[in-house]
């Protein structure tokens, strides 16, 4: 028997989605440290989502290039779990501000990962020993993530499949689709469980996680 599929619900704004996503049975919900993304939140409004949030479902600080010293504060005041590097920020910039901000064993974080065309992504996994996961997501020459589109599975190298934490333009309709053919150890979305940019929408978040658990009992993973 094979692990379930781990969801992790993006860009979360409001009580109610919150609610909504740990109901239907998220693992993670992302809050978004990046001001210029219409789903930004402040680290204070961060922190009233963060004190919703029950045992055993993580909570993740997205955050891009942040400056050390403001990441500290963020994290401090909003309370997350964990850390999502979404930006151009290097192996060691992520182990060594983690290790800073929590000295017994570094606060945890996963990088992601952005298939830009040519990326050599043999090459470029096993730099990110510190992170306890790598995040793939699309890339776009102007925007770091967040943008509804989509990259080629088949890119993803098949001994890495396993440990990917899979996003880009994942929606209820091709989530399935996308467990299938990378059979990932968790898949993230944003845009695809929203109503307008920046506004979750309940059912869709439902139907997204439905989807990912019709896909998991069809091949008994738990
Ligand atoms: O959500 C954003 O606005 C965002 C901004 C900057 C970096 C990353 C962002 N979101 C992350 O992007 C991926 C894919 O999102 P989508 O499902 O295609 O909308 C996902 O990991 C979000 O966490």
């Amino acid at each position: 028997m094979t692990q379930r599929t781990r969801v992790k619900i993006c860009g979360l704004r409001s009580a109610e989605h919150v609610h909504a996503a740990v109901a239907a049975g998220a693992d993670a919900l992302g809050f978004v440290f990046y001001p210029p993304s219409p789903r930004a939140i402040t680290p204070d409004a961060a922190a009233e989502l963060v004190a919703l949030v029950p045992p055993f479902v993580q909570t993740v600080g997205l955050v891009v290039n942040p400056d050390p010293a403001e990441l500290q504060q963020w994290v401090q005041t909003s309370g997350v779990d964990m850390l999502q590097f979404h930006g151009d920020e290097t192996p060691e910039f992520c182990a060594q501000v983690c290790q800073q901000m929590s000295q017994r064993i570094g606060l945890p974080f996963f990088k992601a990962i952005r298939m830009k065309p040519g990326l050599d992504l043999e090459a470029e996994l096993p730099q990110w020993h510190a992170a306890r996961g790598i995040l793939l997501d699309a890339w776009h020459p102007d925007l770091p993530g967040g943008t509804g589109e989509q990259f080629d599975w088949a890119n993803v190298p098949e001994r890495w499949r396993s440990r990917i934490i899979l996003a880009g333009g994942l929606t209820p309709n091709n989530v399935g689709q996308a467990i299938r053919t990378v059979q990932p150890y968790a898949v993230d979305v944003s845009g695809g469980v929203e109503a307008q940019k920046g506004v979750k929408d309940t059912a869709r978040i439902q139907a997204f996680l439905a989807a990912v658990r019709q896909e998991d009992n069809r091949h008994d993973r738990q």
